[in-house]
């Protein structure tokens, strides 16, 4: 198991750059970086292929996360909005393999955060996301890259809230390098059972996140970590572990997870690197690694 965090702990826009990060995580002990791709289709090559070299340097592997903008929803009922998502993941999964991105993770399926303003289809959303993933899957398949579908909480998505309708749709995809993702921040809300969950989704779970109830760095909180640890040595889990905190106000980053306060006790960076080392070796004490 490797353990990694998503760059966005330390940011308040998906489009900070993500460069710098790199070296910084491998200071901090972690094996992998987790990069925002919204926004990778404005790097260079060049930009990229230095990246590229400076995880190498540092022992860096980097996987992806995104929440696709509601224009590049693959589920979307207007077929114009579905051709415009094929073509943006084309070009998404095109830039991230140049990374030697092997994972990319997040509400591939759907959008991200939904608008409940405007009324909600799961059954049609559900069909057409299956359609939609199937029709990307041999593209990152091509790239040597999964695609790891994940299960939100019901407040940021409505299309698979449990583990056990990941798998029914992961199933439905049957295609080899589409896998489910949980995260445990949004199996607090909405799983029975911690264990139960990772066990169902057992040899398709491709990816998961880590975070407390309220989205601290794992430890700082209730969520049971001796049981999800147990589960996921049961399922043999070989995959990435990715830390998820969000702790900082403001910015698209804390305004799309609902940050209202500071969850940081007003750390500095020093502070925030410190919680994040600690999280760290809590997290491979308890979880293995
Ligand atoms: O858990 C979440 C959101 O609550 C994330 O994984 C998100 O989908 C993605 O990271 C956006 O970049
Ligand atoms: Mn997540």
């Amino acid at each position: 198991m490797k353990h990694g965090i998503y760059y966005s702990y330390w940011e308040h826009e998906w489009s900070a750059k993500f460069g710098p990060y790199v070296e910084k995580v491998a200071k901090l002990g972690f094996d992998v970086i987790e990069v925002a791709a919204h926004h990778i289709n404005e790097y260079s090559d060049a930009d990229l292929a230095a990246i590229k070299q400076s995880a190498r340097d540092n022992g860096i592997i980097l996987t992806a996360g995104i929440g696709p903008s509601r224009a590049k929803n693959l589920s979307s009922p207007d077929s114009t909005v579905r051709a415009a998502g094929k073509a943006f993941f084309e070009q998404t999964l095109t830039n991230v393999a140049k990374l030697d991105i092997k994972t990319i993770g997040g509400a591939l399926h759907s959008y991200w955060p939904v608008d409940y303003t405007q009324p909600v289809d799961k059954v049609g959303d559900r069909a057409r996301g299956v359609e939609g993933i199937y029709g990307i899957a041999d593209f990152a398949n091509d790239l040597g890259i999964n695609l790891c579908i994940e299960v939100l909480n019901r407040f940021e998505n409505h299309v698979l809230n449990t583990a056990a309708e990941g798998v029914a749709f992961v199933n439905d995809v049957g295609k080899s390098n589409v896998k489910v993702m949980l995260d445990t921040f949004h199996m607090n809300i909405e799983e029975d059972s911690f264990g139960d969950a990772i066990r169902t989704a057992g040899p398709l779970l491709g990816h998961f996140h880590t975070g407390e109830s309220n989205r601290r760095v794992p430890g700082k909180g209730r969520i049971p970590w001796h049981e999800v640890g147990l589960a996921l040595r049961k399922i043999h889990y070989t995959g990435v572990v990715v830390m998820e905190p969000f702790v900082k106000t403001g910015g698209t980053i804390g305004s799309d997870i609902r940050v209202w306060r500071d969850l940081t006790d007003g750390a500095d960076e020093a502070k925030m690197d410190e919680d994040a080392r600690n999280s760290l070796a809590f997290s491979r004490f308890v979880l293995g690694g």
